[in-house]
């Protein structure tokens, strides 16, 4: 039997929506081979920290927005080996999102405007459940 890897850090990520039912999307400013292309904000759990907690620090680290997860969008998707992507549907509580770390450009979708961005290629099957999710 092959040796069992070890368990995947988990990436927490979030659907946030605004008042007109918009996605936002986050265009990532580094590392350079991920650096311009859009994807769900967010980042790692850390050791000791619940999912949704680090989804929260993540937003406000990230944003500086108060956020709160209320639902897990069903699914999981490989990012990078050893990695693995977790999306929660979120309400933003208060503030407006800003750029703040990782990011250059913030823009909200409306559902028409979901696919004019330039997704990273294995947050795709992420964002297609993530309308699925909507309906
Ligand atoms: N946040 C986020 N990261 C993603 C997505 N898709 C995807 O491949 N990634 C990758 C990019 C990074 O390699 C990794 C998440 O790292 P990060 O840089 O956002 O996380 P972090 O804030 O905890 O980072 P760090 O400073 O501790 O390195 O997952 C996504 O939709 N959201």
């Amino acid at each position: 039997m092959p040796p069992e890897s070890p368990a995947p850090t988990v990436v927490v990520a979030a659907a946030l929506y605004d008042t007109d039912e918009r996605l936002l999307a986050a265009r990532r400013s580094a590392p350079p081979e991920l650096a311009g292309r859009w994807e769900l904000p967010g980042g790692k759990v850390e050791p000791g920290e619940t999912p949704e907690r680090a989804l929260v620090r993540e937003l406000r680290e990230e944003l500086g927005i108060e956020a709160e997860p209320l639902a897990r969008v069903p699914g999981e998707w490989p990012l990078k080996a050893g990695y693995v992507l977790r999306v929660w549907r979120c309400h933003l509580r208060s503030g407006a999102p800003r750029p703040l770390q990782d990011h250059d450009e913030l823009r909200w979708l409306t559902a028409d405007e979901v696919w004019s961005v330039d997704w990273l290629d294995q947050d795709v099957p992420a964002v297609k459940e993530v309308l699925r999710d909507r309906d």
